[in-house]
């Protein structure tokens, strides 16, 4: 069985002014998974969860919580979401239990189920330990623990994280984003972020958004399938002038690495795999080795966001 859809944006701008700053975003999120907004600074991540989280009006377009309009009826598509925002609306001076008892009450949970919540939110978020703390007193992973705990505290089908671990050193990041993923276990998660390994470690499919246009909406594996490699590693027992493999047609350059290989760089649509095959038998190169090189992710993204795109190419 399909699992059900828990938020569906359609065409979404939003203008600031004059800029453009979110473009007819659309897209869907379903129970059980964790979907990457990925872009670099400025790209529109933030304006686009504000607007799915409600917290600001679109210029354009819709969006569906649960199946509930978020403008026409904001209260029960709002009870269906949690939201991590870029900076966590935290109380320093409360202590973890106070902050989240006045976040259950928020959220309208009734008085008696409050406890319950708080202390379930809280063992999700490894705050056990802490409740009697005082928010301003804990490192900044922790602080953000809390800022989840706040997003969860009703339960909410679907969680929006706002960039979860900026600021915080490689281990809490580790923890955060472990915790991100059993997140992806109860409730269907959107993680915004500009970190590609990030949306590696935790997500299942990834959004692109480039100066507030989406511009590839894939599984992570289709992430890195995306963009085809220019490029060869070839491998000869007798390894020939590269100036002879340079001069074949489609070749653009051709690189020994250390290991002993070739980097033959080639125009995209020009592969040479068949000449140089042709010729290393023919000339007693000793051919054993002949793959396309797999761009990395961090190649797929550089790619994605330096080339300008029509809005069609959006999958
Ligand atoms: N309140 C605002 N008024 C005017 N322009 C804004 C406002 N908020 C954002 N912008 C602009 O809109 C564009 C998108 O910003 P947004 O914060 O959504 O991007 P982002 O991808 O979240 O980047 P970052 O990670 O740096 O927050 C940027 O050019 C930004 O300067």
């Amino acid at each position: 069985m399909t699992a059900p859809v828990l938020a569906e944006v359609e065409n979404v701008s939003r203008y600031y002014g004059d800029l453009l700053a979110v473009r007819e975003v659309s897209f869907s999120i379903r129970q059980g998974e964790i979907l990457g907004f990925l872009g670099p600074n400025g790209a529109g991540k933030t304006t686009t969860m504000q607007i799915l989280s409600g917290n600001l009006a679109p210029s354009g377009g819709r969006v569906r919580i649960a199946g509930h309009d978020l403008l026409a009826e904001p209260k029960p598509a709002k009870a269906a979401l949690g939201y991590l925002p870029e900076q966590p609306p935290l109380y320093r001076d409360l202590t973890v239990d106070e902050y989240l008892d006045y976040c259950a009450a928020l959220n309208r949970l009734p008085r008696i189920r409050r406890r319950d919540a708080r202390e379930q939110a809280k063992a999700k978020c490894g705050l056990a330990d802490v409740g009697r703390r005082l928010i301003g007193n804990l490192s900044k992973g922790y602080q953000q623990r809390v800022g989840i705990a706040q997003a969860i505290i009703h339960l909410p089908p679907l969680v929006i994280l706002d960039e979860p671990t900026i600021g915080l050193d490689p281990i809490q990041i580790r923890e955060i984003r472990s915790l991100v993923k059993e997140l992806g276990r109860d409730h269907g998660v959107i993680l915004s972020t500009h970190i590609l390994p990030e949306v590696q470690a935790v997500c299942d499919r990834v959004q692109i958004i480039h100066k507030g246009s989406l511009v590839l909406a894939d599984s992570i594996d289709g992430l890195a399938r995306h963009l085809k490699s220019a490029a060869l590693l070839v491998a000869f027992r007798r390894t020939p002038e590269t100036a002879e493999i340079a001069a074949l047609p489609g070749v653009r350059g051709v690189s020994p690495l250390p290991d002993g290989r070739l980097r033959v760089l080639h125009e995209p649509d020009r592969d040479p795999t068949d000449v140089i095959v042709s010729l290393a038998a023919e000339r007693g190169w000793g051919l054993h080795e002949i793959s396309p090189e797999r761009a990395s992710l961090e190649q797929v993204f550089v790619e994605l966001v330096t080339e300008e795109r029509p809005a069609e190419a959006v999958a």
